[in-house]
């Protein structure tokens, strides 16, 4: 297939890019290397630095590349933290994006879209695991973009014949030996654990130890960024029968901040200094995802569901490229 990736300089559109064009597919990046980066772009994809903002450039690219199949958004706004302080830039920016994208997209007569969603739908979940089922809670500006972006995908659907997905990620992580997580500033708990361990910063500072959690810092379902780009491909290579469909996306099981700390310690072997801090507002206590249903539909299969497995491949990359792509 012919994919668009939307954000496919950042980290997980360049790493899905990777795997699209492994998997036979031909990949076109859009992105306005806000946050990502141009060396993170497969050499096998067409690269077009471009922003959703704009409309008319849009449609050129989809004129000047007809015969798109599908498409993968991944470019947005994607910190809970900073939703809170900037509103806007996730209830304007994320919401105009991914409609001026769908618009052209349908003028162009693509109909297959698989969504980046998040785990940030469920700030009060009833039942842990969360299952696609549960009542959706946005969290902060955030979620409730991602949310109003899934409800226009529901109607693309209605009114034009759209196949989509919406995968709502838990906590993405994890690396490849060629692309890996960088971002500036860096806000992620497990790279910025592998910064301490670096010595590029002094510790980690936790936020909130208060939490009714087994030892009181908060519980995250961690999963590795290429179990999450193989969903992406089985979702997208099966969206003909599928139609419409919400997938939630974790390995099932939760661990806490100190947690993911002492695991670092082990597989870097390195000190990693943490002190307590105040809790970060928009941050849920706990959040484990049920993936039963994509399991069950698409036969989806974590290949890295072990948290030291998932630390080490980021170690590596960090390890190995201790300032990240050196394009800034
Ligand atoms: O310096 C830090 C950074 C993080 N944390 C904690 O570590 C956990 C993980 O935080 P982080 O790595 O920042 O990820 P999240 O804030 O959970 O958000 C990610 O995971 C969400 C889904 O759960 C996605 O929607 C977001 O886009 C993505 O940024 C949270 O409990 C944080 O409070 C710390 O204690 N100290």
């Amino acid at each position: 297939m012919k994919i668009l990736v939307t954000g496919g300089a950042g980290y997980i559109g360049s790493i899905t890019s990777a795997e699209l064009i492994r998997a036979g597919h031909e990949v076109i990046v859009i992105d306005n290397l806000y946050q990502g980066h141009r060396a993170a772009v497969p050499p096998e994809a067409v690269f077009i630095e471009a922003d959703l903002a704009d409309r008319k450039t849009l449609s050129e690219i989809f004129a000047a590349y007809p015969g798109i199949d599908g498409i993968m958004h991944f470019a947005s706004y994607t910190l809970v933290g900073e939703s809170m302080e900037k509103p806007f830039l996730y209830l304007r920016d994320n919401l105009t994006n991914a409609a001026n994208l769908l618009e052209a997209a349908i003028a162009a007569g693509v109909r297959r879209f698989i969504l980046s969603s998040t785990a940030n739908l469920f700030d009060r979940p009833e039942r842990i695991p969360i299952a696609e089922h549960e009542r959706i809670v946005p969290g902060s500006p955030y979620g409730e973009s991602k949310f109003f972006i899934e409800r226009t995908l529901h109607w693309m659907a209605r009114i034009y014949g759209m196949r989509y997905a919406c995968l709502r990620y838990f906590n993405a992580c994890g690396d490849t030996p060629d692309r890996g997580e960088d971002h500036d500033p860096e806000t992620h708990l497990i790279p910025i654990v592998l910064q301490v361990a670096l010595g590029q910063r002094p510790h980690v500072t936790i936020f909130g130890d208060d939490y009714p959690t087994r030892d009181g810092t908060c519980v995250r379902d961690y999963i590795h960024v290429l179990d999450l780009a193989s969903a992406h491909i089985l979702a997208m290579e099966a969206l003909d029968r599928l139609g419409e469909r919400r997938y939630n996306l974790g390995n099932g099981q939760g661990f806490t901040v100190r947690e993911v700390i002492e695991t670092a310690r082990k597989v870097t072997g390195h000190p990693i200094p943490a002190v307590v801090g105040p809790r970060r507002p928009g941050d849920p206590a706990v959040l484990v995802a049920s993936s039963d249903t994509i399991r069950a539909e698409l036969g989806w299969q974590p290949q890295y569901p072990d948290l030291e497995t998932i630390i080490a491949s980021a170690w590596e990359w960090h390890r190995t490229h201790p300032y990240g792509y050196d394009d800034k």
